[in-house]
This record gives C-alpha cells, structure tokens and sequence, in this order.
C-alpha cells in the first residue's frame, strides 16, 4: 500500500486529502478486496462503507443552537444549520455508494454523471449527465468506489465546476497515487476522501491490490 507521506504532495494538498482507517472500515474492505465476496456482499458493503466515508465527509458541517423540551425539562441542543446536499454518483459503480451517504442524508438531491472509461486509452467519456436545478447552492458530494488515474474524477469535478458549484468533495473507496495526484493537482479547493492508498496502477490502468472492476461486482456484469 502507499504511505500518504510518500505521494509527493504539498502540506496544502495533504490537508485536502482524509484516508479514513478506522478499524471497520479497514475490516469491511478486506471483505470487499476478496474475489471470493459476491455480488449481494459486496453491494452491501460499498453501501456501507459509504456510510463511513460519509460520515468524516461532513465531520465540518455547521451547526446552530435549538431548543428542545426533553420529558424532564427544556435545554439548549444543536442541530444542523440547514447545509443543502447533492450526492453526484459518478455511474455505474458510483450507484453503490448513494444509498449509504442517503443514509445519513436523507434530504440531499442526487444527480448523475455518466462516464465510462475507454479501455484502450482510459479516457473517460461522458454519456449522461443530470444535476439538481439549485445545484450551485449545494454541498456536492461525488462518489465513486474507484480512484485509477482520475481522469473520471476530474472530468466529473470539472462538470460540477462548470454549473457553478463551490463545495466539492470526492469520496472513494480504493484510490491509486496517480489518481490522487490527479484529483489534488486539477482542483485546488476539492477535498478528498479515501478507505484505502493503493500501490499503484497496472497496464490496464487497474488499480493494485485493488478489488477489480467495481462496476461489474456491484451489478454482476463480469
Ligand atoms: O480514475 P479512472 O482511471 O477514470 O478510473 C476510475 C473509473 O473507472 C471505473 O468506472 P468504469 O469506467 O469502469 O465504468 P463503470 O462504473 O460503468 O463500470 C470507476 O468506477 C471509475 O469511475
Ligand atoms: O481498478 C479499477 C480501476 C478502474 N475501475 C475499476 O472498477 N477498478
Ligand atoms: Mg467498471
């Protein structure tokens, strides 16, 4: 695995980038890693494991005071300030993801961008996007389990960037050095989240360990 302090990046780039290692979220990916774990698992767990990331993804939100009247008295608790949310699935494999950080954010608006990786050059190419109308007020929270050279991501980021949108954060499950790079470089104010630092990509521009193909085990296509 890659060790965040050898990626090359800068103090700025680092601070934009959580690997989150608690201990069931490590335990749920050596499930989902091994090719033994079928279809209906490992749905399950990218479900689950977007909850997690979810969660330290919104570790900033900000609160305000209200008052509630517990059965023995009143007292001052906090509650969300009212953030509004998108969840961006990049498709297919980002699909696995929506239900968990939904989960935790039942009101968000999701929109979808469809991109597929060409598998000759590994150029990513758009094939369908809908966003929330109100998008450019929104938290926007991109999901996709895989981060491989990050041309999908940036492709995505750019998309969002482009109908206006200010707050960006990219939450994936497995993430290569070069994709992490990519992401940190193209976008100087997105942040990153990361399960996993993979060691590095294949020929095919596959990611190593990795779990394979994400989109295949979600939707059982291989
Ligand atoms: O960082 P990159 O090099 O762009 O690779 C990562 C992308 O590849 C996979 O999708 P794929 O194109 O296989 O589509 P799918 O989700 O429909 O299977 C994955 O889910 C990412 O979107
Ligand atoms: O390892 C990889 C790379 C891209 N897409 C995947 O699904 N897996
Ligand atoms: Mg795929």
């Amino acid at each position: 695995m890659a060790n965040v302090n050898n990626l090359g990046l800068t103090l700025e780039q680092l601070a934009r980038l959580t690997v989150v290692d608690h201990p069931l979220v490590q335990h749920k990916l050596s499930i989902l890693r091994d090719e033994q774990t079928g279809t209906k698992q490992f749905r399950d767990l990218v479900r689950e494991l977007a909850l997690f990331e979810g969660y330290e993804a919104t570790r900033d939100f900000e609160l305000e005071p209200v008052q509630v009247k517990t059965p023995l008295e009143e007292c001052t608790c906090q509650h969300l300030a009212g953030k509004k949310v998108a969840i961006v699935p990049i498709l297919r494999a980002g699909l696995g993801m929506v239900d968990g950080i939904l989960d935790l954010i039942p009101a968000a608006r999701v929109g979808h961008v469809g991109m597929e990786r060409d598998p000759k050059t590994h150029e990513p190419h758009e094939y369908y996007c809908k966003l929330p109308p109100d998008v450019e007020q929104r938290t926007c929270l991109i999901v996709d389990p895989m981060l491989a050279t990050g041309g999908s991501a940036t492709a995505a980021i750019q998309y969002l960037r482009d109908a206006g949108v200010r707050d960006i954060r990219l939450l994936v499950l497995v993430a290569a050095p070069e994709g992490v790079r990519a992401v940190l470089d193209f976008d100087p104010d997105v942040r990153l989240y990361t399960c996993a630092l993979d060691r590095e990509l294949n020929g095919s521009a596959y990611i190593l360990p990795g779990l394979g193909d994400a989109g295949d085990r979600i939707f059982g296509t291989r």
